[in-house]
C-alpha cells in the first residue's frame, strides 16, 4: 500500500525578483513499511520536500497524496486537522526543536494524544508504552528535555512522533547530532518501526548513514530527484554522475569513520 505519493512537485521561495525554485518536478512514492533515504547536499531541497509533505510550504505545482488522501489543494485549516490526526509525523535533527523545553517528557508524550481527544489515563499509559519502545526508562517521565542526554532526547522525540501511530514519519538528519553509540541505538529503533509497518523517510546529506537502513534511496540534486533506486543499486551501480560523486565522497562508505554496526550493515548490503 502506498503511504505517500508525490508527483511533479515544484516549490518556489520568495517573490518576484527574489523568487527561486527549491524543488523542480519531484516525484516519489513511499510504500507501507518502507524506509526511503532522501539524500543530497546542503540546499538541495531535502527539507523543502519534507515541509511540503507536512503542509508547511505550499507547492506551486504537483500533487501530494498521503495515505490515499489527496492533500494538494488543502488550505491551512485542513492541514492543521491532518497534522492533528497525526498521520504524518516529523523528527528534527535537533531534538530540542521537536520537544518543548518547558514540558516534562511525560507531558511531551501525552500532549499529542490529548489533542486527539484520548482520555488522560489512556494517554499516560500509551506514553509509557512508547517510552519503552524507544528503550528508555520510566524514571525519565517527570524530567525536562534539558535534563536528558542528546541521545535520550532524540529517542523521546522519536517516541513523541510515534504516539499518534502515524502512517509516515519523516526524520530530518535524526542521528547526525548523536555519538556513535546513540546513533546505533536510534537506527535499531527505526528498524523496529519498519517491522511494525510504518513508512519512514530518512533525510541525510550523508549517503553512508542511510545506506545501511534504507530500502530505497532517492538522490536530490539542486531541487531535482536525479536518481531513485534500491539502496544496493544506488551504492553499487550509481547511474547519475552526482550519485557517483556522493558515493566516492561518503565518509562512512569508505568505512574509516563508520561505527562497527554501520560497517556491518554496509558490508551486508554490498554483499547481498
Ligand atoms: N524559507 C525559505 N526562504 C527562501 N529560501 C529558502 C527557504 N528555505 C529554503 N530555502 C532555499 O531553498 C533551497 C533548498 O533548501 P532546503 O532547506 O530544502 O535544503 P536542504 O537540502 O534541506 O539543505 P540542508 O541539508 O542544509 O538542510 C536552498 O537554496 C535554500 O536556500
Amino acid at each position: 500500500m502506498t503511504v505517500l505519493e508525490v508527483t511533479g512537485l515544484d516549490v518556489h521561495y520568495g517573490l518576484r525578483r527574489q523568487r527561486r525554485q527549491a524543488l523542480a518536478g519531484a516525484s516519489l512514492a513511499v510504500e507501507r513499511g518502507e524506509v526511503v533515504g532522501l539524500i543530497g547536499e546542503t540546499g538541495s531541497g531535502k527539507s523543502t520536500l519534507a515541509r511540503a509533505v507536512l503542509g508547511l510550504v505550499r507547492p506551486s505545482a504537483g500533487r501530494i497524496v498521503i495515505d490515499g488522501e489527496d492533500v494538494s489543494g488543502y488550505g491551512e485549516r485542513q492541514w492543521r486537522s491532518l497534522r492533528r490526526r497525526g498521520v504524518v509525523q516529523y523528527v528534527f535533527q535537533d531534538p530540542l526543536r521537536s520537544l518543548d523545553p518547558d514540558l516534562s517528557i511525560a507531558d511531551s508524550l501525552v500532549e499529542p494524544l490529548l489533542i486527539q481527544g484520548v482520555p488522560r489515563a489512556a494517554a499516560e499509559a500509551k506514553a509509557r508504552t512508547f517510552l519503552a519502545k524507544v528503550r528508555l526508562d520510566e524514571e525519565l517521565l517527570p524530567r525536562l528535555p534539558g535534563e536528558l542526554s542528546g541521545g535520550q532526547r532524540q529517542r523521546v522525540a522519536v517516541a513523541r512522533a510515534l504516539v499518534t501511530e502515524p502512517k509516515l514519519v519523516i526524520l530530518d538528519e535524526p542521528v547526525s547530532a548523536l555519538d556513535a553509540a546513540n546513533r546505533v541505538q536510534v537506527l535499531e529503533i527505526l528498524k523496529d518501526l519498519r517491522a511494525a509497518g510504518i513508512a519512514l523517510v530518512f533525510i541525510s546529506h550523508d549517503l553512508g548513514s542511510v545506506a545501511g537502513i534504507a530500502d530505497r534511496i532517492a538522490v536530490l540534486y539542486q531541487g531535482e530527484l536525479v536518481e531513485v533506486g534500491s539502496a544496493r543499486d544506488i551504492v553499487v551501480t550509481p547511474q547519475h554522475p552526482y550519485t557517483r560523486l556522493l558515493i566516492s565522497s561518503a565518509p562512512t562508505l569508505s568505512t574509516a569513520s563508520a561505527g562497527r554496526a554501520e560497517r556491518e550493515a554496509l558490508r551486508a548490503l554490498l554483499t547481498a
